[in-house]
């Protein structure tokens, strides 16, 4: 077996050195290990809308991300270790969750952690979700991946991960909430997650397994596929299912302001607002200019900028208010 480490911890370089090593013609099996800096990761198929409070992401400086594999959003930043495992997808440990697991699972037991394979893609410590799995095939070759919460801000992750869904419908793949908890405590030792890291590269080299640099072709190839996929807005919020969007505010004093869109790809298809009140001038030219607009705050705030939201609203309702009405938190 081959290992390689990341030096880097930016998630859209890691998740393209991924799908790199997986798409080389290097031999398997291969074991990839891997940190990113502060970042929510969506499955392929998740809306990130429904999946990460966009707002709080943004002010903390948390980068969203979607891999290629499916399942359920995670959070991660410097306590969190990610392992991946590319295997010839017809060979004996590739047979399921349970095989490719099953050796992550022993060097645990040789920390005294009695760690068991749970739900559908979970690795759990009485009852609590210590490591999430996903996987993709290329070709003859599968790529399996988990994560290890090894000493992460729990309680970021629930800020980043808590989103009000019921603004939202579409057929995104939603997440499995889980009881988790962090190895590091639960260790007799005081292991840093480096220190946990090398723990498991040492068990693996025992049995066979040699360390290697990653060679620089492949640094170089997965560079421009961060840029080409990985970093891009179409990849992030691109590829989102198209989703209904519906929200309705009550502005003490003034009125409800009532808006319902449709979002194909993460660009309004269509948009309208409702009211209680009469003599809405120029509503239609202002939906008229939203249609085809990024749905992101940026973009839609220019097109705000571009009327005179006096003639439209009277004195109603300020941009801000019609920004927060239409962009989801
Ligand atoms: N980092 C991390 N590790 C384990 N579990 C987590 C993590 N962050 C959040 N969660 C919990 O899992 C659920 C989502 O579970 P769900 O089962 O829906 O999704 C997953 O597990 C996906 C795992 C993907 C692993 C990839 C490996 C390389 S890059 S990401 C979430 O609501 C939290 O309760």
């Amino acid at each position: 077996m081959l290992c390689f480490k990341s030096n880097d911890n930016d998630v859209y370089f890691n998740l393209a050195l991924d799908e790199y090593l997986l798409k080389s013609d290097l031999p398997t099996p291969i074991l990839f290990l891997w940190k990113n800096h502060n970042t929510v990761i969506v499955g392929k198929n998740q809306n990130t809308y429904e999946e990460v409070n966009q707002k709080l992401a943004n002010d903390d400086h948390v980068k969203v991300a979607r891999r290629a594999s499916g399942g359920g959003a995670v959070y991660q930043d410097d306590g969190n270790l990610c392992f991946s495992i590319i295997l010839d997808k017809n060979s004996a440990m590739a047979k399921n969750y349970h095989t490719i697991l099953q050796p992550i699972i022993d060097v645990l037991a040789k920390l005294g952690l009695n760690a068991q394979f749970a739900g559908k893609n979970d690795i759990e410590i009485d009852g609590k979700k210590i490591s999430g799995n996903a996987q993709f095939q290329y070709k003859e070759r599968l790529l399996h991946h988990g994560t290890f919460l090894f000493n992460v801000d729990l309680s970021k992750m629930g800020k980043y991960l808590n989103v009000d869904q019921s603004k939202i419908i579409s057929k995104g793949i939603k997440s499995i909430p889980a009881r988790v908890t962090n190895i590091k405590p639960l260790l007799e030792q005081d292991l840093s997650i480096d220190d946990f890291m090398d723990f498991i590269m040492q068990e693996f080299i025992e049995q066979g397994t040699v360390v290697q640099a990653i060679p620089d072709n492949i640094i170089t190839a997965a560079h421009k596929l961060a840029e080409e996929k990985y970093r891009t807005w179409e990849w992030i919020y691109g590829k989102n299912p198209s989703f209904v969007f519906q929200n309705k505010i009550r502005f003490e004093g003034k009125g409800t302001l009532d808006v319902r869109m449709n979002v194909e790809n993460s660009i309004i298809k269509e948009i309208k607002f409702f009211g209680d009140f009469l003599g809405w001038e120029g509503t239609e030219q202002l939906e008229a200019a939203l249609v085809n607009c990024k749905y992101q705050i940026e973009d839609i705030n220019k097109i705000l900028e571009h009327f005179d939201l006096t003639k439209i609203f009277g004195d109603k309702f300020t941009r801000s208010e019609i920004l927060e009405t239409i962009v989801h938190k």
